[in-house]
């Protein structure tokens, strides 16, 4: 490979022989193959919904097998989170995406974690995209800052540790693999999709602000209908590309869930370059130990249940009932139909039932709720915001979570539910087809429609009158398995097929 200067600078010297008796983190594991998963956001720091506890968890899942690190934009909360940072190199400016520190540290359980440093670009109020005015205005520098550090750390910017393979997630960190590429650095390179919906398109004349090549503006390359496509662009030159699940994963090579690019998924698909791995929740998702609830449980123990519903009901000033608890934990937002919700409500209410909800998302939806919670203050409890404690309580307490989604990749909100005993109602599309059992986990239906939703709510409410069958759900639900392990070692799999036949004879070797 030809040489090529990226302008990174190392600003500290490799330790001497004599402190590697304190054996540097940064050093990590040589005999394992070394994997740089690279993310906009991650739950341990910041996060604004699913792909955040995705890269929380994965890259921990995959350490077993791999020397994992993760790389993050530094957002004040990841400078703050992390008490060990230390500063190791500079990258430099390209094009108009100014240079930046790059740091290291690493979590209390001992996960390695790359930060850019770069004030002017991530030190901001709002969230890792935007404020109350919208999406910044800069985000292609910010994320062409983010992809192309991911490529320049596969070509040695730490002088103790460089990738052999990038892991990238979603539109912010797509730029990678064609930066790889247009750079001359030959590394293989794996994409997850959590959401085709978001492409990160921007205007043609950004293209030399970020440093893309004239000659990449076209169909086969980064163009997507006039505008320029960070997400086309991983998707075109990723050595392989995965989605969360098998469902969403053939959707997508679909015209109608392709938003434009299932030509393209097509392809990739045919060569065998595509894969759906359904994404697993981590071990802290469980009714008997989570320190969150109110009152812990284990199946059968259904007053134990009951206790964390009273105390929702309270928190949200709500009245006492022995009705269905229905519930909401969600971004706020279109795909997850909650138009559909929110109509569903009044008959909610006129049936006996309750319903609670925390999340955020578009003004219109949290609108909407307020003015129910407003007009039924005893049987809706709306939080627009997101806590924790409250999310895992109303997962703990509720009897029914809501989710028809317009579509669905994987969706995490259903799996939590189900371990924590509440049965969820939702369309079937994407992961949530892949993940909820009609009648035996929870409930079904096709038709993203008023009356699709409502007939699946009446089947609820039927149940709910049932206790023996009510209580055998809860317990085929909670007993479901969806941990980290199935979809870890697929990943590794897939890392070995990319990496070749030696890597799948480390992985059984373990
Ligand atoms: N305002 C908020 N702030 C912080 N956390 C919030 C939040 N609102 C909800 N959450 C949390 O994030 C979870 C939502 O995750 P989902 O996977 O259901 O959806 P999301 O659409 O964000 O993720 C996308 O990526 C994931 C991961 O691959 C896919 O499962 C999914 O289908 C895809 O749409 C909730 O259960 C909740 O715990």
């Amino acid at each position: 490979m030809a040489y090529v200067d990226l302008g990174a600078r190392p600003v500290a010297e490799p330790p001497s022989p004599i402190s590697a008796f304190e054996p540097d983190p940064r050093l990590g594991n040589a005999l394992l193959p070394r994997i740089l998963y690279a993310t906009p956001e991650m739950a341990d720091f910041v996060k604004t919904g699913g792909l955040g506890e995705v890269a929380g968890a994965l890259p921990r899942a995959l350490r077993r097998h791999y020397d994992v690190r993760v790389l993050i934009p530094g957002y004040a909360r990841v400078l703050a989170g992390l008490e060990n940072l230390t500063m190791i190199a500079r990258f430099g400016a390209f094009a108009s995406v100014p240079g930046c520190e790059l740091g290291f540290g690493t979590t209390p359980d001992g996960l390695g974690v790359y930060v850019l440093v770069a004030p002017d670009l991530y030190e901001r109020d709002g969230t890792p995209y935007g404020d109350a005015r919208g999406d910044f205005g800069d985000n292609d520098l910010r994320f062409a800052r983010l992809s192309r550090a991911a490529a320049e750390l596969a070509a040695g910017v730490d002088p103790l540790w460089s990738a052999d393979l990038l892991h990238l997630n979603d539109w912010q960190t797509a730029l990678a693999p064609a930066y790889l590429s247009w750079l001359g650095i030959r590394r293989p390179s794996v994409l997850t999709i959590h959401n085709l919906a978001y492409q990160g398109l921007f205007h043609r004349d950004n293209l030399g602000r970020i440093g893309v090549p004239d000659y990449a503006f076209q169909m086969d390359g980064v163009e997507f209908y006039g505008q320029l496509s960070f997400l086309k662009a991983g998707i075109y030159h990723a050595s392989h590309v995965t989605t969360v699940s098998d469902t969403y994963a053939r959707e997508i090579t679909t015209p109608e869930g392709g938003c434009g690019l299932d030509g393209l998924l097509r392809t990739r698909a045919a060569q065998g370059r595509l894969t759906g791995i359904l994404n697993g929740i981590d071990e802290s998702w469980d009714p008997r130990t989570d320190p969150h609830l109110a009152t812990r449980f284990e199946p059968d123990d259904w007053k134990g249940k009951r206790a964390n519903a009273d105390e929702v009901r309270k928190q949200f000033g709500m009245a006492v009932s022995r009705g269905p608890l229905f519930a909401i934990v969600s971004r706020l937002v279109h795909q997850k139909g909650i138009d559909l919700s929110i109509g569903a409500a009044e008959s909610i209410v006129a049936e006996g039932g309750q319903l609670v909800v925390i999340g955020q998302g578009e003004g219109r939806f949290e609108e909407a709720l307020r003015d129910l919670a407003g007009r039924h203050p005893e049987n809706v409890g709306v939080h627009v915001g997101f806590r924790e404690t409250e999310a895992r309580r109303i997962f703990a307490g509720s009897d029914f979570l809501l989710m028809p989604s317009r579509f669905e990749p994987c969706g995490l909100a259903q799996m939590y539910a189900q371990r924590f005993g509440s049965l969820p109602i939702v369309r079937r599309t994407g992961g949530l087809n892949d993940t909820v059992e009609d009648g035996v986990t929870g409930f079904t239906f096709g038709e993203a429609s008023p009356k699709g939703l409502t007939s699946a709510i009446r089947r609820a409410f039927e149940t709910f009158g049932q206790k023996k069958r009510l209580n055998t759900m809860r317990r085929s639900a909670m007993s479901r398995s969806f941990g980290w392990d199935g979809a870890a070692l697929n990943y590794c799999n897939l890392y070995a097929r990319a990496f070749g036949n030696h890597t799948a004879r480390r992985w059984k070797a373990a």
